[in-house]
């Protein structure tokens, strides 16, 4: 969809900006730049809707050499949003939205019925919020208003400069989360820019991290903090790499251990007696389904009834497809061994800490070779 060829920028002062930039970008992806002040990253983003020249190379948007579009036309099909926002401050928030539908020459009532689905869409009531003016917003509904002006045009080119930047940490990951939500239903095709190593691993399908005025290293955001091409790269995305990787990992099947299971509806004796011969101390409940119903000790089985009667509630439990880390934060929150992975209310099997270690480490090498997870044999990464 944007397609970096052999770029660069040199300003007529000498500074190089940006080097030999090549790089590609697919169709409804999120790409973060990310990289230290004055990296090169605004210069790049600002290449892509002819606001800035490039001085070599070229820069293709859905296999078309954009220096023969006409800039105008081509700003049309590409979002932009910017930290400062830059509302017409006596323009309501509903006009703001509706300012690039109302260039193109949309029928107001149409530009404003547009508008307030979008506001809808970005969390901010068009009926409460429509008719403020932006200095009657906090920060963050201004950022959420920007986003929403963006995306008035139905542009399928996005491009954003540390848009959640001037709002606190707090306020931030709402509008990342969001964000997110939203584009996993507009699917733009997205370049974002941040100086925030969190929030490109956040956000982004993939990461683009700059050096000066050049791309380190470009790959998915568990590559980038499994295994950093370059010294550099490894130094700025933090010493607590792995940890920041526990939340770009999420939960597979092939993951789970399949631990001991009593029926809901068996006899407890007779689970007992079971459990002993398997050599199993505790077990989980389920029911006619497959569906958790909680867990029991072995030796709580001694008492008659049913499994079902003595069995004590599951709370560790997480969604398969979950960050590790929330199944980290789950174990810790419940002083558990292990927590129970559901699909729905179906249980898939469990994690324990020995196999979350063990994906995490077969994340790395999957995401390395291009395959997914469980086609990495753990032999070939337990020197790893
Ligand atoms: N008009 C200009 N003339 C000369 N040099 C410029 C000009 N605009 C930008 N630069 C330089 O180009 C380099 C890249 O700037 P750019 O704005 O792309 O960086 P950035 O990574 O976006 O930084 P930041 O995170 O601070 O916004 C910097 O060294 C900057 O000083």
């Amino acid at each position: 969809m944007i397609r970096f060829e052999q770029v660069g920028k040199r300003y007529p002062d000498g500074t190089t900006a940006v080097d030999g930039l090549s790089f590609e970008v697919s169709e409804g992806e999120l790409v973060t730049l990310v990289g230290p002040s004055g990296c090169g990253k605004t210069t790049t983003m600002m290449m892509v809707n002819r606001l800035i020249e490039p001085t070599s190379g070229r820069i293709l948007v859905n296999g078309e050499d954009i220096a023969s579009v006409d800039p105008v036309q081509l700003r049309r099909r590409i979002g932009y949003v910017i930290q400062q926002v830059g509302l017409f401050p006596h323009r309501t928030v509903l006009d703001n939205t509706a300012t690039v539908p109302s260039l193109v020459g949309w029928k107001r009532a149409k530009a404003r019925a547009r508008a307030a689905e979008l506001l809808d869409l970005v969390g901010l009531d068009p009926k409460t919020y429509g008719s403020r003016y932006p200095e009657q917003l906090s920060g963050g509904q201004r950022q959420r208003v920007g986003v929403a002006r963006a995306l008035a045009a139905d542009p399928p080119v996005l491009l954003m400069d540390e848009p959640f930047g001037a709002v606190d940490p707090v306020v931030r990951e709402q509008l990342q989360d969001e964000f997110l939500r939203m584009q996993a239903t507009v699917r733009k095709t997205v370049l974002l820019v941040t100086h925030d190593i969190e929030e490109a691993v956040r956000l982004g399908d993939r990461i683009a991290v700059y050096g000066q005025g050049r791309i380190e290293q470009y790959d998915t955001p568990g590559a980038v903090l499994g295994k950093p091409a370059t010294p550099y790269v490894a130094s700025f995305v933090g010493a607590d790499r792995g940890l920041k990787r526990l939340s770009v990992t999420a939960i597979e099947p092939e993951d789970l251990e399949q631990p001991p299971v009593a029926r809901v509806d068996e006899q407890a004796q007779s689970a007992a007696e079971r459990l002993r011969v398997e050599g199993a101390r505790w077990a989980v409940v389920l029911d006619e389904q497959g569906e958790l119903q909680g867990w029991v000790k072995a030796d709580e089985l001694t008492a008659g009834g049913t499994v079902g009667e003595l069995a004590h509630r599951m709370n560790a439990w997480v969604p398969v497809g979950a960050p590790l880390k929330q199944a980290f934060g789950v174990m810790l929150q419940h002083d558990a061994g292990w927590v129970a992975v559901l699909d729905g209310a179906r249980f898939l099997g469990v994690l324990t800490p020995a196999k979350l270690h063990e994906a995490l480490r077969r994340s790395v090498d999957a995401d390395v070779l291009g395959v997914p997870r469980g086609q990495v044999d753990f032999d070939s990464v337990a020197d790893a």
